[in-house]
């Protein structure tokens, strides 16, 4: 079920804009034009439902920002919306521990609740570390970030900060304070470099506003931020999106080069790398096998392209759940690939054999059509010429069980394996 977001407000139209980019987010609005509607609404439903409420500040029945007091003792991560702002009500709305506040002001402002809400349901999955010995500035930056609804995880000292990066590998930003009992935040910061680049864990440096040099060493040494202290909880948050959003950028264009378009497996390139970083850590024993689909030709010319496209992929899903703890790709066209570290020949030659009887039971069904599909595979164990020595091996396999009528699986003989 998709998460709920709760609009409280009076005005029609602004009700009628951010339900919209509420469902962009692919979220679910639910309507209050009163905080006593709200309320009804409220004491019917699930509160973890709701991923947030976004409140005006200003109602008929609640002219001074009641509703707020009331989604935040719900427990309701709250974004408020106003259509005036003196710096009293600002500094008022802040104190209340909402995510963030929005001026309806312009069109622009919607875009920025548009993120702000597709963030809160994406940082839910994302964690951030605070390396941070000063108990005050620690809190305020977990309670600032926990508002977002991000993972969070503090240490105070710089080793704790190193544990946890091993311990929890959805961190995707440390925040590193730059004076730490053990070590300097540059010292850190330096260990850190050591483990992940720039562009795989985001490093936020944290210096004082009366040593400007302290911002420049801390960029200078790999991070990719910096905030003097004391910062505004604004300045705070909108920094920690820009820095995540980052890496989650280089995260998607990675995956975008590193997979098959069509199906979403690792492509050939990428197959090679994992292949190559895997035989480095020396295993024990390798298998390789390549995978054919029979008469694929026929699937397209009898039910058309799109059918084929379709048979692809949910061959290609087979492919990547049976083979998850392995490396298979798609290596184009109707061929997928699989590469078993530390597997030897009798347990691929099982694997393989269930992964052909599996797949030929299965009954594809398309635009009302029903049809069955089998795969012809290669299969070697010979790991002295390297992974491309055991494509070829396999591919001479897979000849060989195209020849002998397909559907089959054609492998080294047992004991010659090396
Ligand atoms: N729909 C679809 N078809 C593809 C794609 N890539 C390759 N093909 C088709 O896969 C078919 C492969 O045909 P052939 O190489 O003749 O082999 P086959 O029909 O599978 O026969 P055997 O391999 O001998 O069992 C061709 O018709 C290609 O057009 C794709 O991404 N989508």
């Amino acid at each position: 079920m998709r998460p709920k977001v709760l609009i409280i407000d009076d005005n029609e139209q602004s009700v009628d804009v951010i339900a919209s980019l509420i469902l962009k987010a692919q979220l679910t609005p639910v309507k209050a034009t009163s905080l006593t509607a709200a309320q009804h609404i409220f004491s019917h439903s699930a509160p973890e439902d709701f991923l947030c409420a976004i409140v005006d500040y200003r109602l008929p029945d609640a002219p001074i920002g009641q509703a707020i007091d009331f989604t935040l003792a719900s427990f309701l991560p709250t974004i408020v919306t106003t259509e005036f702002l003196d710096p009293e009500t600002r500094a008022g709305i802040l104190n209340k521990n909402v995510i963030d506040y929005i001026l309806k002001e312009n069109e622009q402002v919607y875009e920025y609740l548009s993120v702000l809400l597709s963030r809160l349901h994406k940082n839910k999955s994302e964690g951030v570390l605070v390396v941070d010995s000063a108990r005050v500035s620690r809190q305020r930056s977990i309670s600032l970030l926990q508002r977002h609804n991000f993972i969070t995880h503090e240490a105070t000292t710089g080793q704790q900060g190193l544990d946890a990066l091993t311990r929890y590998s959805l961190i995707k930003l440390v925040i590193v304070a730059n004076k730490l009992p053990d070590m300097s935040g540059i010292a850190l910061l330096n260990e850190i470099r050591k483990r992940a680049s720039k562009d795989d864990i985001a490093v936020i440096g944290l210096s004082d506003h009366s040593d400007t040099g302290v911002s420049a060493r801390f960029i200078k040494s790999g991070a990719n931020d910096y905030l003097a202290q004391p910062y505004g909880q604004e300045e705070f948050l909108c920094r920690i999106m820009q820095n995540i959003e980052y890496i989650e950028n280089i995260e998607l264009i990675r995956r975008a080069a590193n997979s098959d378009f069509l199906t979403g497996l690792p492509n050939r390139r990428h197959f090679f790398e994992r292949a190559a970083a895997a035989t480095q850590l020396v295993p024990k024993c390798q298998t390789l096998a390549l995978i054919d689909i029979d008469l694929f030709k026929s699937v397209n010319d009898t039910y058309g392209h799109d059918c084929g496209d379709y048979t692809l992929r949910e061959i290609a899903k087979l492919v990547s759940s049976t083979f998850a703890a392995h490396i298979p790709a798609r290596f184009g066209g109707e061929e997928f690939c699989v590469f078993l570290p530390n597997v030897d020949l009798p347990s691929a030659i099982h694997l393989f054999e269930a992964f052909r009887e599996e797949l030929a039971q299965i009954t594809f069904k398309f635009e009302g059509k029903t049809f069955h599909c089998t795969v012809s595979i290669g299969l070697t164990a010979i790991a002295t010429g390297g992974v491309n020595s055991m494509l070829r091996k396999a591919d001479e396999y897979l000849y060989q069980a195209k020849a002998s009528g397909r559907n089959q699986v054609v492998h080294d003989p047992v004991k010659e394996v090396v």
